[in-house]
């Protein structure tokens, strides 16, 4: 379970360029939740992100992940709790080692520490977690992952991360860089292991096809509110269309709804 209790920002406080971006903002989000966000530019959907992973920390608030107060943690702290995939596909694994060297990373850190080495079996057992990507990755475990290609990084950065045993997974735009197939395969690979994992997942997305189509939960931000909070069956039977007028409804500007079903395009 994370939860945020009364989170407050402001970007540059007290000069002229004073950015108010949340003020008292809440959120509960259950275990093993998978929670899509959506929202025009400048929503706050990234902040929101960054405060949760300890990127940036609020002004007051609370961020509670697993019953403890982490809102003062430095970032490096809670990573050992929380993945985060960022929409650049060469940002989540290291260029000059290779594909096992990079996996063992994330194996040391699924193990919290556990002094674990590179033997035999641990390599039948990433060829195996490698295999499930299908990208052919299972036979150039000795390659740098510098050679391999944008989708390529992104699954296995997607694979790290569920290696790493993370409790919450943040994925920002994860797929928005790579081609359209590439995307697919990737966001087909993110539902099967938040499925088999259990994995709690915020994941933020300007498609909002894919804000609909995945998940069991689908937040709308404007102006760093959550304005729409959408799940179940109202979330199964939604529509691209209907989320626009539903956006509309709530008195956006009609080139701010125009903005957003553009970008869901
Ligand atoms: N580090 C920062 N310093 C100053 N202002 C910031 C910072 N990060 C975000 N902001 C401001 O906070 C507001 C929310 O930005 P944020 O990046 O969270 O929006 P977003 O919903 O992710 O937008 P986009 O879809 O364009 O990425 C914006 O006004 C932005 O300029």
């Amino acid at each position: 379970m994370i939860r945020l209790e009364g989170i407050v920002k402001t970007f540059h406080g007290g000069t002229a360029d004073e950015n108010p971006v949340f003020s008292g903002l809440e959120l509960a989000i259950p275990e093993g939740s998978f929670v899509t966000v959506i929202g025009s530019n400048g929503a706050g959907k990234s902040t929101l992100l960054n405060l949760i992973s300890g990127k940036i920390f609020a002004d007051a608030g609370r961020v509670v992940i697993n019953g403890m107060d982490m809102g003062r943690e430095p970032e490096h702290r809670r990573a050992r709790y929380i993945g985060r995939i960022f929409q650049d596909p060469l940002a989540g694994t290291a260029a000059t080692m290779s594909v096992e060297d990079n996996l063992m990373i994330a194996a040391r850190k699924g193990f919290r520490g556990l002094r674990i080495s590179l033997n035999a079996k641990r390599r039948v057992l990433f060829r195996d977690h490698l295999s499930r990507l299908g990208m052919g990755l299972e036979n150039r475990m000795r390659d740098n992952v510098g050679l391999l290609s944008g989708g390529q990084r992104q699954a296995l950065t997607l694979l790290m991360m569920v290696m790493s045993r993370p409790s919450l997974i943040l994925l920002d735009e994860h797929t928005a860089a790579l081609d359209p197939r590439n995307a697919a395969r990737v966001m087909d690979l993110t539902c099967s292991f938040v499925q088999d994992y259990g994995l709690t997942t915020l994941m933020v997305t300007h498609n909002m096809a894919h804000a609909i189509r995945y998940g069991n939960r689908l937040l709308m931000m404007d102006g760093g509110k959550i304005v729409l909070d959408i799940a179940g069956e109202e979330k199964t039977s939604l529509t691209v269309e209907g989320l626009v007028k539903r956006f509309a409804d709530l008195g956006a500007t009609a080139s701010d709804a125009l903005l957003l079903a553009r970008s869901g395009a």
